[in-house]
């Protein structure tokens, strides 16, 4: 649905040129949900303005379900749509006017627009909101009325600019329910940035995290946790702290051990696997446990590892 190649963008500006995006390669497949993840100023808008033909790329392209970025960038907009941070709804007109507008914009006759601003209604949820004015909305209710705005025209394929920005949790997983739904049910494929790493975990098929506007890592939020993150086992000890800790350590899948007061955090790779083993041992040695608890990594983890790598290796190079 989305096949990047060398997209990259380089603002120029008074203070000297800016290289937003440097260059990015990248896959999207039909009917995935794919999360865009990054640190503030690491590309993801840039890069989505590209993808949705708002922003011409300084150099690279694309091709958008089935179509070429730069030379059919008109037939691009017909199969996407586009839910930008700001929303496109006009505040002082009722839901469903807005919707059949939009459709209107898009070159529906007005009872084709009327049909399908009834059947997004539906499919969002907004039955009861259709006559309000948007500017009355909750955040999450306004929210979905973008959405619908940008699905008037059946595309293929949503961008979705930051969904789930400034609303409350309930708010959040009513909006992902919505976007899997659309998946599901419609077969949509959609490509969302966003800065809630828990979104991107518990929506996304596969995450791509661009830092520096380069893409630095790829894969599904479940084999980035297990390649990139460790397990954590805390185990706390009656005594004998520096003993257990020297035993622990000495274990051939234990990766490393700290120790906080009595309590050992035991970083491994597959902490249910090796649990067992870790208790044997120290009861071996007559080590009572206290408590003990196992974390699992998460997307941040993941996140900060790969962002912290690189800020490391950046300070590498200068001190080299
Ligand atoms: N029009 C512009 N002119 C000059 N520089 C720009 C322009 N737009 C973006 N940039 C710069 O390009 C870089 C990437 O910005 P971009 O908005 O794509 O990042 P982002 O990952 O979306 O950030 P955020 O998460 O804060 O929205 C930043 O350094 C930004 O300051």
């Amino acid at each position: 649905m989305i096949q990047a190649k060398g997209l990259a963008k380089t603002f120029t500006t008074k203070q000297g040129p800016v290289e937003a995006v440097a260059g990015v390669d990248f896959t999207v497949h039909t009917g995935e949900i794919v999360g865009f993840l990054g640190p503030n100023g690491a590309g993801k808008t840039t890069t989505m303005r590209m993808l949705t033909t708002l922003l011409p790329p300084s150099s690279g392209t694309a091709v958008i379900a089935g179509r070429d970025l730069l030379h059919e960038p008109a037939k691009v907009r017909t199969h996407i749509g586009y839910v930008s941070q700001a929303g496109g709804a006009k505040p002082s007109s009722p839901v469903r006017r807005d919707l059949v507008l939009q459709g209107r914009l898009y070159g529906m006759s007005r009872s084709e627009a009327e049909a399908r601003a009834d059947e997004v209604i539906t499919q969002l949820g907004l039955e009861e909101l259709a006559d309000r004015i948007i500017q009355t909305l909750s955040g999450c209710q306004a929210r979905r009325v973008d959405m619908a705005l940008g699905l008037m025209h059946q595309p293929e394929l949503l961008f979705l600019d930051e969904p789930t920005a400034n609303l409350d949790p309930e708010s959040r997983n009513d909006v992902w329910e919505h976007i899997r739904r659309l998946r599901d049910e419609r077969g949509t494929t959609v490509f969302l940035t966003t800065h809630y790493l828990d979104e991107a975990d518990s929506l996304c098929d596969r995450v791509l995290i661009i830092d520096k506007g380069r893409i630095i890592a790829e894969d599904s939020p479940r084999s980035l946790k297990a390649a990139i993150s460790h397990d954590t086992i805390e185990i706390e000890v009656a005594d004998d702290t520096a003993r257990a800790t020297e035993l622990l350590a000495a274990h051939r899948d234990v990766h490393e051990v700290s120790v906080n007061g009595t309590v050992l955090s035991i970083s491994c790779r597959d902490a249910e696997r090796l649990l067992a083993d870790l208790l044997r041992t120290l009861e071996s040695a007559r080590i009572r446990v206290e408590s003990l608890r196992v974390l699992k990594p998460t997307l941040d983890d993941v996140f900060m590892t790969l962002t912290d790598r690189r800020s490391q290796r950046g300070a590498d190079a200068v001190h080299a």
